[in-house]
């Protein structure tokens, strides 16, 4: 049995459009939107310990490591695992325990969607490691504990997305590259969903009505408008990535994107960002990297 995964990507996800529907009596809101995996990502490393101690081997500055999502995933799964095995073997089951390193690449609160793969790429990895024999099903129900994102990640493709992101269905996207951009703002994303100029009424739309290579794959972001409205520093940054194509916001934002046909056009509009601001090229993906672990 392996005792270590070490470099297992956590990507980001770009909401391609996304639509605010309606609201639920919990307050969540539901939502549309097509979730498209992007090869930028955080790495995170694991290690089996014998004893049952779930420890984070490097530090996050500003994310505690009892309030790390990774650090809450690990201990959901072993209590998932804990009560599956006592169902199973009726004995003396001994959980295991793991060290986890991350290297953080993806910008905090930037919509990219950070947290939740890093959540979703350690249920992944440790459910391996630890032969926990969760199915996807299991670690999606699981993984929607923790957020809302996090079950897209597990179900390691393209995808169109409903409720407040779990109801999932498989879509192909085109093959394009993006250059996405960090304004320099943090936006939390419940700052976002509880303005009172939040539109919630967008009509739904069908996920027959998408087809690859059209514009409707990149309708509207009902976040933007709020988001720019508090944050002058992204609508910045789409007006000045809107030069390229068609800019816009993913998630809560604060980053926001354009998508190329082309590299060498990702990479021209990369070049001429202005310093101020940090800035990415990152090509579509049709498949989690770690979706062969399930
Ligand atoms: C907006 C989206 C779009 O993909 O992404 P991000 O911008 O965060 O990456 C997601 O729906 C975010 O998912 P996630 O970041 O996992 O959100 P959660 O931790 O579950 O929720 C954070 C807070 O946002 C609000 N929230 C979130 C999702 C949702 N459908 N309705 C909500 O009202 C709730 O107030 C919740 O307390
Ligand atoms: N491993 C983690 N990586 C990033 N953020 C984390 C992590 N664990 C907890 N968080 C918290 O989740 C918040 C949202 O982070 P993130 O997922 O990167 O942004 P977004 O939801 O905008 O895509 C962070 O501001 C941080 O407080």
């Amino acid at each position: 049995m392996p005792r270590t995964l070490n470099n297992c990507p956590a990507p980001a996800k770009l909401n391609l459009f996304l639509h605010v529907t309606g609201r639920r009596a919990d307050g969540y809101h539901l939502l549309q939107t097509v979730f498209q995996l992007v090869d930028f990502n955080d790495l995170l490393h694991f290690e089996v310990r014998d004893d049952d101690l779930i420890r984070r081997s490097t530090d996050i500055p500003g994310v505690p490591e009892q309030s790390d999502l990774v650090v809450r995933a690990a201990r959901l799964l072993q209590t998932a695992i804990r009560a599956k095995s006592s169902v199973v073997a009726g004995s003396a089951y001994k959980p295991l325990g793991a060290n986890i390193g991350i290297e953080k690449n993806l910008p905090m609160g930037g919509g990219l969607g950070g947290g939740s793969s890093d959540a979703a790429t350690t249920l992944m990895a440790l459910n391996h490691l630890w032969q926990g024999g969760l199915s996807r099903e299991e670690l999606m129900a699981l993984g929607l504990q923790l957020g809302a994102d996090v079950p897209f990640f597990l179900f390691g493709r393209n995808a169109f997305a409903e409720g407040i992101g779990e109801s999932l269905q498989k879509l192909d996207t085109p093959r394009l590259w993006f250059v996405i951009i960090q304004p320099g703002v943090t936006i939390p994303t419940e700052i976002i969903f509880s303005s009172s100029e939040l539109t919630r009424s967008t009509k739904p739309v069908k996920m027959t009505d998408f087809s690859i290579g059209t514009k409707k794959l990149f309708g509207k972001n009902d976040l933007e408008a709020v988001a720019v409205k508090q944050f002058p520093e992204v609508a910045e940054a789409i007006k000045w990535l809107g030069n390229y194509g068609d800019a816009r916001m993913t998630g809560s934002g604060a980053c926001v994107f354009c998508a190329f046909t082309e590299e060498h056009q990702a990479d021209a509009a990369l070049k001429s960002v202005p310093s101020q601001w940090k800035a990415w090229k990152a090509k579509a993906m049709q498949e989690h990297p770690l979706a062969g672990l399930l």
